[in-house]
């Protein structure tokens, strides 16, 4: 059956037994969205990567979603354009609740470069256990780096719709944790990751 819209009914709601709180339980740990966003080149995979290392160390159960990896598969029927961004972002939104609700840290790594649209994820997670984090970079930094090549292409005109460059970038308003350059210097990958692994532990995630 299909509603007037095209969507379908009859569905419910299955409950199982085993709920989130069993599984923290289990892992000692408590699952949330760790919603890393910033301009391409503002270090988010370095900091996912990082983040993702000390919290295996310490014996705790984490996953990157990275943008650029799910358009490999997930997400490879979309591009760039504003419309197929917010379906992007709207996609591992859905799916980093899940990683959150099966008890993991999950870090996703992503530009998503519309407020809405990172507002639309925290609205779906429960709100304590969403955490933005805005890696604050100067755009001229990120055009330094440039490790893909990506900014030169878009300043030659041959990328259209380049985040920074011709397409928007909204900065978070109300971020749980901003990481960003002291006196004119990016903090190391090692000092970004701990920023965050303190937040994660005074807020009580790294234990049940
Ligand atoms: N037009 C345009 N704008 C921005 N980025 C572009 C574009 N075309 C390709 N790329 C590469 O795609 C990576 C960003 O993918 P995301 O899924 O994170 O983007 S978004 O959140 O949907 O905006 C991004 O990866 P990162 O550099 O890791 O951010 C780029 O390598
Ligand atoms: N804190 C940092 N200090 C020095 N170099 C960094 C730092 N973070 C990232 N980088 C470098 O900047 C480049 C872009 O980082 P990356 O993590 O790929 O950014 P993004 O995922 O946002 O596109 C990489 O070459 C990376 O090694």
């Amino acid at each position: 059956m299909y509603s007037s819209l095209g969507k379908p009914t009859n569905i419910f709601w299955q409950e199982c037994p085993v709920g989130k709180a069993d599984r923290q339980k289990l892992l000692n740990q408590k699952g949330c969205v760790v919603w890393i966003t910033g301009l391409s080149g503002s270090g988010k995979s370095t900091l996912a990567c990082t983040l993702g290392r000390e919290l295996h160390n310490r014996g705790k159960l984490s996953y990157i979603l990275d943008g650029d990896n799910l358009r490999h598969g997930l997400n490879k029927d979309l591009g760039f354009k504003a419309e197929d961004r917010t379906e992007n972002i709207r996609r591992v939104g859905e799916v980093a609740k899940l990683f959150a609700d099966a008890g993991l840290i999950c870090m996703a790594s992503l530009i998503s470069p519309y407020r809405k649209d990172r507002d639309f994820c925290r609205s779906i997670s429960s709100d304590a256990s969403f955490i933005e984090v805005f890696m604050n970079m100067p755009l001229e930094l990120c055009e330094e780096r440039d490790p893909k090549g990506l900014y030169k292409l878009a300043r030659a005109g041959k990328i259209k719709g380049f985040t920074g460059i011709d397409d928007p970038y909204e900065p978070p308003l109300n971020c749980e944790i901003e990481i960003r350059p002291e006196n004119g210097v990016c903090p190391s990958p090692c000092t970004m990751a701990e920023q965050v692994v303190t937040y994660l532990e005074e807020k009580g995630f790294l234990q049940e």
